[in-house]
């Protein structure tokens, strides 16, 4: 019997579970990349599970600011403590697992020192300097943050305001914010809990300006936790989301710092202050590019739970009788809904088997940077700017899909909902403006298209269609003929008319006005184009995987995939129509086979949600409760509102008597 059945579970969802075409253990191994990795995560699992010191007093919903900042310190300080009890080299695997089952998704006054500060002291400092403040890191000894976005600008870099002036005559720099607009705001844990941060600022050296450079700066006194004389700081206050962190802003009054507190391991300044530039003048953004790439995990796992959420409720749930007298039937039936619901979480594995490819592409980069090659930087920083935008745009459209799919309830943070978009929706703006960094991939896609009208192209694989010749029609007959090549051919079609529609589009307004404002006027185009590209990106690299699938899976998983693919055509059916590209019967044929992939997900889809493997302490939701009593858990989760304490709330004794009394006097 599945793993996922129990006595006692919602008789809905039992039989849901029993209809499985496939085995969920096997399919859960397939996805997360193999039993051994199933397997550590059950055993990480059990050990939260057994861990008294993980637990919340009551759910982090019911908790003031104050409470949940201290709850998440308090946890994050007894989950490092235990770290032996995962591989600490797999950040993306068990590291982010351990993480999600213990923290959930308020984030924590550590989550930058982890995600930014320690592999920013292992991308950007020289051997003397990892030598030093590597093991501190590690130890916990100093907690730190990343602070480069400031209150005027956290896009554009190379107008960063903070400076960091070069005095050779004591062989320091001096940190200073000369404006208001220099303070430092967002970085995670810096209001409250980092001493130490790797602050962003702009270098000057012999008077001339280098441009933003990463420094190792202490902010607080390692015993009394004051702010440093000359550093400013607080919390930024509450916002959307993620309110277990302390964001914060700083500022600097002439605060000095030694001259080896500049990261020097690609840019350096010498004791005479002369300046040493580095082999590739965006190394400095490294750990922007590593965040990038492995937040694409995070946001995968956020819209598959959401999916997760949105399918196992609407199995329990019955709503409308459409034959009078046979029963309310279960709202995972009705096609509306399962329309808004499984697009969303064949997007979950879209992103999730992408994740999977940007961990290796990033992982060959860095071994690449060590023998001093920068070839990659450029592929990747377009390939990880890309996913990052399209993959948490899509997933925050998704949560909110999968939280209008499940009516009032959605809306009630007993499904979690506000929590995983809180959270999730931050992704479209930190680590990158999804917008600007869009921008970036058309930097990318205009060289390529420049070398293909040149005739001179060797494109990298990634962008290879946009010099192909490909089909004027397309080839689609009938929808269950439709292959994978010809899905791929006609993606690739619509990709490369648009990259060349956004670059001659460039090209022609760059003959009349200036190349700033012929940008501009195209930004538009341009952005279209970037996201063709990498939904191209996503349904190969799913189609891909789904092939190379064993087969009891394969034939669960190709709807899945088809469903992404099909999907992402039909809704944007006027591009595959424009000049005759596609006729609307064969528009007509994708549709059919949109509602065909949900007719054959339907029997299967709360197994497939079960493969995902999460458990309910992830999921911290009552509506997606794995045993479905989700009406019980709402009653029980509502007993926790502080204003269930007593009868009568003291408001009443304010406000609402005296003005019912005063009125009932009067009548
Ligand atoms: C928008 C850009 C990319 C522009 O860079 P720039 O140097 O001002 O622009 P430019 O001189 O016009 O040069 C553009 C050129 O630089 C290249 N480039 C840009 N970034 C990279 C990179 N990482 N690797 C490799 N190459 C890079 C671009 O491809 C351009 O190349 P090209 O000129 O086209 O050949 C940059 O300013 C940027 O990255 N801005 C976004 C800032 C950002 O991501 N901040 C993150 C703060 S930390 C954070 O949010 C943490 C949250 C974590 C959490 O809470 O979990
Ligand atoms: C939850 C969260 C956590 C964060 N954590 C950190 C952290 O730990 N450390 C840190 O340093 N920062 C952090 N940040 C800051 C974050 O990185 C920035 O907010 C982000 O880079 C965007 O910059 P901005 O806020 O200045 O937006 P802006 O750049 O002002 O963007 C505003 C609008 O202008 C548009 N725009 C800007 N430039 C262009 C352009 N060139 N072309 C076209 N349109 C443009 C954007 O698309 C957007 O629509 C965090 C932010 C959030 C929300």
């Amino acid at each position: 019997m599945s793993r996922w059945i129990q006595n006692g579970d919602n008789v809905d969802i039992t039989k849901e579970r029993k209809n499985a075409t496939f085995n969920t253990e096997r399919m859960s191994a397939w996805i997360h990349g193999g039993d051994e990795v199933l397997k550590r995560r059950r055993e990480i699992l059990d050990y939260v599970k057994s861990n008294p010191d993980f637990k919340d007093p009551i759910p982090v919903e019911f908790l003031s600011r104050e409470e949940r900042v201290s709850n998440g310190t308090r946890k994050i300080v007894k989950m490092t403590d235990n770290t032996d009890q995962i591989d600490g080299a797999d950040f993306f695997g068990e590291g982010m697992y351990f993480q999600s089952l213990v923290m959930g998704r308020d984030l924590h006054p550590l989550s930058l020192h982890y995600i930014m500060f320690l592999p920013t002291l292992q991308g950007q400092t020289d051997d003397e300097q990892l030598d030093e403040w590597l093991p501190k890191a590690i130890a916990r000894s100093i907690v730190g943050t990343y602070a480069q976005t400031e209150l005027g600008h956290g896009t554009n870099l190379s107008k960063l305001e903070t400076t960091a002036t070069y005095d050779p005559s004591t062989q320091e720099f001096v940190l200073h914010s000369p404006t208001i607009t220099a303070a430092k705001w967002w970085p995670g844990g810096l209001g409250k809990s980092s001493n130490h941060a790797i602050v962003v600022a702009q270098l000057y050296t012999k008077g001339q300006c280098k441009g933003p450079h990463p420094f190792i700066v202490q902010l607080r006194d390692l015993e009394t936790h004051k702010p440093m004389k000359g550093v400013r700081l607080g919390d930024i206050g509450p916002k959307l989301g993620i309110n277990g962190s302390d964001n914060g802003f700083l500022l600097f009054d002439k605060y000095r710092i030694p001259r080896k507190a500049m990261l020097m391991r690609y840019s350096k300044v010498q004791p005479d202050g002369t300046y040493i530039a580095p082999a590739h003048s965006k190394l400095g953004y490294g750990t922007m590019v590593f965040v990038r790439s492995i937040m694409i995990k995070d946001q995968a796992t956020q819209l598959g739970a959401a999916a997760t959420i949105a399918t196992r409720y609407s199995a329990v749930r019955r709503q409308g009788e459409p034959v009078v007298g046979n029963g309310e039937i279960q709202i995972l039936d009705y096609q509306t809904q399962q329309y808004r619901v499984f697009p969303q979480l064949a997007r979950a594995f879209a992103f999730l088997f992408a994740a999977y490819e940007i961990r290796d592409l990033y992982l060959r980069l860095t071994e690449e940077l060590t023998h001093g090659n920068t070839e990659l930087l450029p592929e990747i920083h377009a390939l990880s700017s890309g996913l990052k935008s399209v993959v948490s745009w899509d997933t925050a459209q998704g949560i909110e899909q999968c939280r209008l799919s499940c009516g009032g309830h959605g809306y009630s943070q007993a499904s979690a909902f506000p929590e995983i978009y809180g959270y999730a929706v931050g992704g479209c703006t930190y680590e990158g403006e999804n917008l600007v960094m869009l921008l970036q991939v058309a930097r990318y896609l205009v060289k390529a298209a420049e070398e293909t009208r040149k005739g001179t192209s060797n494109l990298a694989e990634i962008c290879g269609y946009i010099s192909k010749t490909g089909r004027r029609t397309s080839s689609l007959t009938s929808i269950a003929n439709y292959t994978t090549d010809q899905i791929i051919e006609d993606l690739e079609h619509v990709a490369r008319k648009q990259v060349f529609h956004a670059y001659d589009k460039l090209k022609k307004a760059q003959q009349h006005v200036k190349p700033e404002d012929a940008w501009n006027q195209s930004s538009v185009e341009l952005a279209k184009a970037s996201r063709w590209h990498v939904r191209l990106y996503l349904v190969k690299t799913f189609l891909k995987k789904v092939d190379k699938a064993p087969e009891d899976l394969k034939k669960v998983m190709i709807h899945v995939a088809r469903l992404y693919a099909f999907d992402i055509i039909s809704s944007s059916s006027g591009n595959f129509l424009e000049e005759g590209y596609m006729r609307p019967d064969q528009i007509t044929e994708i549709k059919e086979g949109v509602y065909e992939c949900l007719a054959k997900i339907r029997p299967v889809a709360v197994s497939l949600v079960d493969s995902w493997d999460y458990d309910d302490l992830e999921l911290k939701s009552v509506l997606g409760k794995r045993d479905g009593n989700v009406y019980e858990a709402l009653l029980q989760w509502a007993q926790n509102s502080q204003l269930n304490k007593s009868d009568v709330i003291p408001t009443f004794e304010k406000y609402l008597g005296p003005m019912m009394k005063d009125a009932r006097s009067k009548l």
